[in-house]
């Protein structure tokens, strides 16, 4: 068992790429190794998976749940499942729509079942919510105000060069950072 953290992510057009990516820099600077997993890639990762002590999962949310593209992955799995090889392993989530809500929160509740169903432990993003006052401001972490996982929201006419917003970015690697150091005090 390594001390590495995997991020295993679905991106269509580019936006929850952005995010993973801001999820690895997180895991970087909470201490511990990060490995990025795209899920056309998977098979080419599974031992790598068994490897890490945490994996988390990344999804954008199309038609109010994870891609058909990562739900592949989440089947595929079933393999790891029958063996409950991620047993006490860390999980968490972060997912990206077009629209503030698009029903985001249905796609971390399934990543979460799912990480429950692998015998995974859920580390949810622990940060208070952001934006939800007068003095507030988009610009703030956890402007989605999240607490399962990172929520992000990229305008629909804008490229993964601008959306989603720094904001979203930061929060994204606020997850990976806080992964990375609960897994350190994590004996698995
Ligand atoms: C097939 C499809 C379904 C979508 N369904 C939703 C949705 O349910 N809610 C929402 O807010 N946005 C929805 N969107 C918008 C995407 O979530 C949004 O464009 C996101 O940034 C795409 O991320 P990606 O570039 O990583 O694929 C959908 C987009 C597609 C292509």
């Amino acid at each position: 068992m390594s001390d590495s953290i995997a991020v295993v992510y679905h991106s269509g057009y580019g936006h929850t790429k952005v995010l993973a990516e801001a999820v690895i820099e997180g895991i970087k600077e909470g201490g511990a190794n990060a490995l990025l997993v795209p899920v056309d890639k998977v098979d080419e990762h599974w031992d790598d998976l068994a490897d890490a002590k945490g994996i988390i999962f990344g999804s954008p949310t199309y038609m109010g749940s994870v891609s058909a593209d990562f739900k592949g992955f989440m089947d595929k799995s079933s393999k790891v499942w029958a063996e409950q090889g991620w047993k006490d392993k860390l999980a968490a989530g972060f997912t990206n729509s077009g629209s503030q809500s698009g029903d985001k929160l249905n796609t971390l509740m399934q990543m979460s079942v799912f990480a429950a169903q692998q015998g995974m432990l859920w580390v949810s993003l622990g940060l208070m919510p952001g934006n939800n006052s007068s003095t507030a401001s988009v610009k703030d972490l956890n402007r989605i105000g999240s607490y399962l996982g990172a929520m992000a929201q990229s305008n629909t006419d804008q490229g993964a060069d601008v959306a989603p917003p720094t904001s979203d970015r930061e929060t994204a690697k606020m997850l990976g950072k806080r992964v990375a150091e609960t897994a350190s005090r994590y004996k698995l």
